[in-house]
């Protein structure tokens, strides 16, 4: 049995006992192949665990377009570290290439998935993309902003659904010059 069979056997094992916790028949008909379900659910919504993100943005290309490059609207679904209920909501992200080392846009939003596919807070989910962007292309800047709603905050506990996150994390000239960050926050906010 190789290591993904063993581990989704344990999260099958793991889900049974939660089914009984909760008072299921773990084998009630609707339910008894439940467990099987959420282990291979599991490494579809967790599968950002095994990739490391870098390697997405090995593939730059020389393009000598030193100025804004702005992916917006990157739908982004990820789950809550605290609740194991989702966050879902849209990634902007944007980068000010230096010395024409551009990437092909696809590949910002590869870098916003596989982030996305872990156990995660919203703040670091966006600290996540803009270091790893910062550190591999070496740009003169990048900028991410992640607006969000947090099921945790939605279907329980205080319950104000449609409330929504925002966070940023900006590396270089946008951390720099207020003025470079502010036309940014504007393009992305408008
Ligand atoms: N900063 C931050 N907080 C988050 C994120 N996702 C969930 N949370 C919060 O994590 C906190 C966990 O708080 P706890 O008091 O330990 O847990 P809890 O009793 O379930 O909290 P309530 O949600 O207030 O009922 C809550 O305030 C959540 O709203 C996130 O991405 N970033
Ligand atoms: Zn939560």
């Amino acid at each position: 049995m190789d290591k993904q069979d063993n581990n989704r056997l344990k999260i099958e094992a793991a889900f049974k006992q939660i089914l009984e916790a909760i008072g299921e028949d773990p084998q009630r008909e609707g339910v008894v192949n439940t467990p099987a379900r959420v282990a291979r659910m599991y490494d579809e919504l967790f599968w950002g665990m095994k990739v490391d993100p870098r390697k997405y943005l090995d593939v730059s290309f020389t393009e000598y377009h030193d100025e804004l490059v702005l992916v917006k609207d990157i739908p982004i679904y990820s789950m809550c570290e605290h609740h194991f209920l989702p966050f879902y909501g849209v990634a902007h992200i944007a980068y000010i290439p230096k010395g024409g080392k551009v990437v092909g846009i696809s590949k910002l939003a590869r870098v916003a998935e596989a982030y996305a596919r872990r156990p995660q807070l919203q703040e670091r989910l966006t600290s996540q993309i803009a270091d790893c962007i910062y550190e591999t292309l070496e740009p003169m800047g990048v900028g991410v902003v992640i607006q969000a709603e947090h099921m945790c905050m939605t279907m329980r506990g205080i319950k104000k659904p449609g409330s929504l996150t925002v966070t940023s994390a900006v590396r270089g000239i946008f951390e720099t010059r207020p003025q470079t960050r502010a036309e940014l926050l504007t393009l992305i906010l408008k």
